[in-house]
């Protein structure tokens, strides 16, 4: 790689900020060795330290005087997580200690990391892909299950191996193609042409599924409770819940005031909003709430909408945002039906029935097809080079060989930039620019 700096030497704390137990100063690049052996007192220089060692000692200053007592962990290129030479101290974790120590590498030479410059040497190593460096800052940030879950599945290439098998089908598809432009006596059999080009065609909706998926468990989900006054959105809410969040009285237009509470399921942080009851009304306060829940069901990525199902049925006077994932439910359960609906979901806020089919259908809703275990596109970025991917594969189906050569090629080129093989360096910048410093 030719980037600029990469082989200069960089310090940095990769700790958290404030006060643990233990500190940790890394180093890496072609100066690590020597100016760990300057500023580290032990029974044997670090540079003359096996890989896999680690030494117990002293990190000094310029004086020689003791900074602080602790370990220095020795890597040897390319046997590290930049795959340079790297030095790891680790101290008692106070900021004095840590800011002393990184202060005394970039005198004897080692310039401060940028965010993520310890990653971004990994994947320019190619000791990582672009997906896995994602990975890895999706585990530092890692806020639920999920999240954790899927980082160490892209860590683990499994995504990569997915983009694999798709690249494996369209560069078949290619060379049968080629083929035929340049034998076209010889012939080649549609389902050469066909059949994996399906194929990659279905993998890549199925990771765009994923895409979604991901997005839920990373970002979050919205899901809006929408329904006329005393359809029982606030008894919804609280029995979802399984504490009483929201007031619920026999008086219709209760609720006037959005309300939101948050909740998980399937692993995916859910903000359930209580809306006001949607009527015609001359009250200029509950019309002012009736107005905000259109427009909060207009920004929800999911919409449950509820009828009274011991009541006749009426239609709401406003319309549902097109395009929006509704649900639909039909409340009280309990009560005698007033009307059937095969699409609506029955349930009872009073003695629960309903509710594990209701959060079965907002699971599937949020997930689709896709399952907990597998990789999932989990940036932008991924799914936007999954969505150019198809595009192309899509196009080639019903073009004439030389063109959907062409769109072929492109295809290849959009799954490259997916794993990052094949990458601007304006891309790569912005990834690692959201990482922190030391990573
Ligand atoms: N102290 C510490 N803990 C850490 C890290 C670190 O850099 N330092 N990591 C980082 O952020 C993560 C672990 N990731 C790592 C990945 C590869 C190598 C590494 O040295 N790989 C070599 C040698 C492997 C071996 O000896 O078997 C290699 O791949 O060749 C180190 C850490 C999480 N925990
Ligand atoms: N039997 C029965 N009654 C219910 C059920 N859910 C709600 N109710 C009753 O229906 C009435 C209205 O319930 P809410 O949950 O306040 O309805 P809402 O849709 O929030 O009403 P607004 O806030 O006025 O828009 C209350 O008297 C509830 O006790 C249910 O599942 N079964
Ligand atoms: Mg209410």
């Amino acid at each position: 790689m030719t980037r600029t700096g990469l082989t200069d030497t960089i310090a940095a704390i990769a700790t958290a900020p404030g006060s643990a137990g233990v500190g940790i100063v890394r180093i890496s690049g072609e100066n690590a060795h020597t100016i760990a052996d300057q500023m580290f007192r032990a029974g044997r220089k670090p540079s003359r330290t096996p890989a896999g060692r680690f030494l117990f000692g002293q990190m000094t200053d310029a004086a020689d005087d003791m900074i602080d007592e602790g370990l220095c962990l020795v890597f040897h290129a390319p046997h590290s997580y930049t795959a340079e030479d790297v030095i790891e101290f680790q101290t008692h974790g106070s900021p004095a200690v840590l800011s002393r120590v990184l202060a005394r590498a970039l005198e004897l030479g080692a310039r401060p990391a940028r965010p993520g410059e310890f990653t971004l040497r990994a994947y320019t190593s190619g000791r990582l892909d672009l997906v896995q460096a994602e990975a890895v800052l999706e585990l530092v940030n890692a806020g639920t299950e999920t999240a954790r879950r899927q980082g160490t599945l892209g860590l683990s290439g499994a995504l990569g191996e997915q983009v694999g098998h798709i690249s494996t089908l369209v560069t078949r598809t290619l060379a049968a193609i080629q083929a035929m432009l340049d034998y076209p006596e010889e012939g080649v059999p549609d389902e050469d042409r066909a059949q994996p080009l399906a194929q990659a065609e279905a993998r890549l909706r199925h990771l765009l599924d994923t895409a979604r998926a991901g997005q839920a468990a990373t970002r979050g989900a919205k899901l809006a409770l929408i329904g006329k006054p005393n359809a029982g959105k606030s008894s919804l809410l609280n029995a979802l819940l399984g504490y009483e969040r929201s007031i619920v009285t026999a008086t219709p237009g209760t609720t006037r005031d959005y309300l939101e509470a948050a909740l998980e399921l399937a692993g995916v942080p859910v903000t359930l909003v209580d809306t006001a009851g949607i009527r015609d009304t001359a009250d200029t306060i509950e019309a002012a709430g009736v107005k905000q829940a259109v427009h909060l069901a207009g920004n929800a990525d999911l919409v449950l909408v509820l009828e009274d199902g011991s009541q006749a049925r009426e239609a709401l006077p406003v319309e549902l945002p097109e395009g929006a994932s509704i649900i639909r439910v039909q409340t009280k359960a309990d009560l005698p039906a007033a009307w059937t609906d095969l699409r609506a979901i029955r349930v009872s806020a009073v003695t629960g029935d309903g509710l594990p089919e209701l959060r079965a259908a907002i699971e599937h809703t949020l997930l689709g097809d896709v399952t907990r275990g597998e990789a999932w596109l989990t940036t932008e970025r991924q799914a936007d080079a999954a969505r150019r991917a198809l595009t192309h594969v899509q196009a080639a189906q019903s073009l004439p060989d030389d063109l959907a050569g062409y769109e072929l090629e492109e295809a290849l080129r959009a799954l490259a930039e997916l794993t990052g093989r094949d990458v601007q360096e304006d891309v790569v910048d912005a990834v690692f620019s959201n990482f922190c410093v030391g990573k």
